[in-house]
């Protein structure tokens, strides 16, 4: 079995880490129980949570990537049907329930490694509590909270404003969860729930804080609340007691560079009454287990994100999965209560419409926000968002095709020969030019990252020439062949020229630095060349590149690193043919973080694979609160 699993280590269809967990868990177990490590390793490594016994048969193995190797395998395993991997675990001291420490555990027929079936149970734990928690939650005063949700959200829209009614949901839960595309409003909905709030609790202080999943989600939280705030008319008071700067999530927990330790955790609880959490798509299972730890039980969490983007890096998609619950609308006597506190009138429906009470709390918690205040019927963006996000493959293509020139903000160039190829490197060149001559200007670090961030190529993959580092190299000889960047300066192997993007790629609290933070290279003063970063306060701190953490050239950056970001130009570049990294989410994820213009270097065959083809990610979340 293990010469087998090298193989396909050797194929690259399995990790070194799978491997050796096989290896070391395993060793002196069945060949079935060391094929049923390394694969479960493998798909915890690619996001899932769980590995459902249905997926142990060999068609399944490797996503179906090399059938020959799948079925010998399966082979060496003995050939075993469900009932067959159902007994062997049952009956290995390697797998347990749960109850003692086992390195795998086995849930009705779901594989989990311990520390993500803990983690699951725990979130699972964390939303029925909360969300039960809600009937018996301090009662604001109805008359009054509604007349200052009057005064909040003043509309002479006929239809619903679901804004007001997630802001009713968000005050009147302990954990609440705010799902919507980009310029549907979160913002703008955060900030004035946090003034009700405000309003509400009179002369009692109320401790809000905000976090993000990265530092950059986290800048970008602050400056659209700043923007959100600026809109209401709050009293010098209201003001100064809202919440200004989001954290990261790493920051706010304390978490230590390097291992899984957080300063505060069940004994040592945050201290904050009310937590907004942005970008929760973007939060693995893992860190969303170690936030619950660290809540103190009276806090009121509220999490905003855009349940269709891309799930994690990390296992988990908590947001997507927990918005599946979206569809089911909400109980009766929410509905009511909503009603009451709104003045809308929004239709419940009984209990038994949910699979169980626990379901129907969830969904009582939710709201979802879908009208677009930022992209209006003549923006290409927003409509191309729409139809990718719902599997409309042939209406995406003709909105990029747009034969009757209605939008003025989309562009999709093909990408399938060398001459393709070339044209994007040079539209790379003509948007990165501005920055780079104000470098050439001397201009101050601020301008700099400013004009670089307007414009930003994203792709899906890490390798290869439509990847970050084929495309990096090739952007940087390209900018040099050009004469943007000086010839002497030699701008390949990574080394240190004035004008070299940077994006960090893990966490080192003590630097202030976390993972998907962007500097930009440049001369200080004295002539030596600093690598300058700004925070989310607007403050510009500059770190001798030889400090830096992981890090590398950001000219491009994949669509996972990109998310929490925005920028004025995005461009996506697909390869050339279909890999299962290309999914919907994806290119949903990458379309959105465009604001006002966007470039697609694609083939037609792989952007329509990538829209048909939905993430999947394996967890047991839903079937556990369906059956909590
Ligand atoms: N009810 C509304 N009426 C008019 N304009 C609105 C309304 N809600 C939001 N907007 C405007 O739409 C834009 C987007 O709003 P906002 O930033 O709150 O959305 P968002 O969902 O947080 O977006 P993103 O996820 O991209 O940050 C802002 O300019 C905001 O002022």
């Amino acid at each position: 079995m293990m010469g087998l699993l090298n193989q396909a280590l050797d194929q690259k269809l399995l990790r070194f880490l799978d491997v050796q967990f096989a290896q070391i868990i395993a060793a002196h177990h069945s060949p079935l129980l060391q094929l049923a490590c390394a694969l479960l390793s493998s798909d915890a490594g690619a996001g899932h949570v769980c590995l459902p016994l249905a997926r142990l048969a060999p068609e399944y193995f490797f996503d179906g990537r090399h059938p020959e190797l799948a079925e010998a395998l399966w082979q060496a395993a003995g050939k075993p049907n469900k009932n067959a991997w159902l007994n062997a675990f049952q009956s290995s001291s390697l797998v347990g329930e749960g109850t003692s420490p086992t390195p795998l555990v086995l849930e009705k027929e779901r594989l989990y490694l311990q520390r993500m079936w803990k983690n699951e149970g725990q979130v699972i734990q964390f939303i029925s509590d909360y969300s039960l928690e809600k009937m018996t939650y301090h009662k604001k005063d109805e008359c009054r909270l509604k007349q200052i949700l009057d005064q909040l959200f003043t509309s002479n829209e006929s239809d619903i404003n679901f804004q007001k009614v997630a802001a009713a949901v968000a005050i009147t839960s302990k954990v609440a969860i705010i799902s919507g595309g980009p310029g549907t409003g979160k913002t703008t909905t955060v900030a004035k729930l946090l003034t009700a709030l405000i309003r509400l609790a009179g002369e009692r202080t109320l401790r809000i804080e905000l976090a993000a999943p990265t530092g950059k989600a986290a800048v970008r939280l602050t400056q659209s609340l700043g923007n959100a705030y600026r809109e209401l008319s709050l009293s010098a008071g209201e003001s100064r007691r809202l919440p200004e700067k989001a954290c990261t999530l790493h920051r706010l927990l304390g978490a230590y560079s390097k291992g899984h330790q957080s300063r505060y955790h069940k004994n040592n609880p945050l201290d904050l009454d009310v937590l907004v959490v942005d970008e929760a798509s973007m939060v693995d299972l893992p860190m969303l287990a170690r936030l619950i730890d660290a809540l103190p039980n009276s806090a009121q969490v509220i999490f905003l994100g855009d349940r269709d983007q891309l799930a994690s890096v990390e296992a988990g998609s908590v947001l997507g999965e927990i918005g599946r619950f979206l569809s089911l609308g909400y109980s009766t006597s929410r509905a009511e209560e909503l009603n009451r506190l709104t003045g809308y009138d929004l239709k419940g429906h009984p209990i038994e419409h949910f699979p169980n009470l626990c379901v129907a709390h969830v969904c009582d918690q939710l709201c979802l926000l879908n009208k677009n205040y930022r992209f209006d019927k003549k923006s290409g963006i927003g409509e191309l968002a729409q139809a990718v996000n719902s599997g409309e493959h042939h209406k995406a293509h003709s909105i990029l095709r747009d034969v009757n020139k209605k939008y003025v903000d989309i562009r999709q160039h093909a990408l399938s020969d060398a001459k393709d190829y070339q044209k994007l490197l040079k539209d790379c060149v003509a948007a990165y030019q501005p920055y780079l001559e104000l470098i050439k200007q001397g201009k101050d670090p601020e301008t700099i990252l400013h004009a670089f961030n307007r414009y930003q190529l994203l792709c899906a993959l890490r390798t290869g020439s439509f990847g970050l580092e084929g495309l990096n190299t090739q952007i940087e000889k390209t900018l040099c062949h050009s004469g943007l960047l000086s010839l002497s300066q030699k701008p390949f192997n990574n080394s240190w020229y004035s004008g070299r993007p940077i994006m960090i790629e893990c966490n080192d609290s003590s630097l202030g630095l976390f993972n998907g933070d962007l500097g930009m290279t440049l001369y200080d003063h004295s002539g030596a060349l600093r690598v300058y970063f700004q925070f989310s306060d607007g403050h510009i701190k500059s770190v001798q590149p030889n400090r830096l953490p992981a890090h590398s050239t950001a000219y491009a950056m994949t669509v996972h690193k990109s998310q929490g970001s925005e920028f004025e130009h995005t461009a996506l570049v697909l390869p050339d043919h279909f890999t299962p990294i290309v999914t919907r989410e994806l290119v949903y994820t990458a379309i959105t973080r465009a604001r006002q213009k966007l470039t697609l270097y694609s083939t037609d065959k792989v952007l329509n694979h990538a829209i048909l083809t939905p993430t999947q990610r394996r967890s047991g979340l839903v079937a556990r609160l369906k059956s909590f």
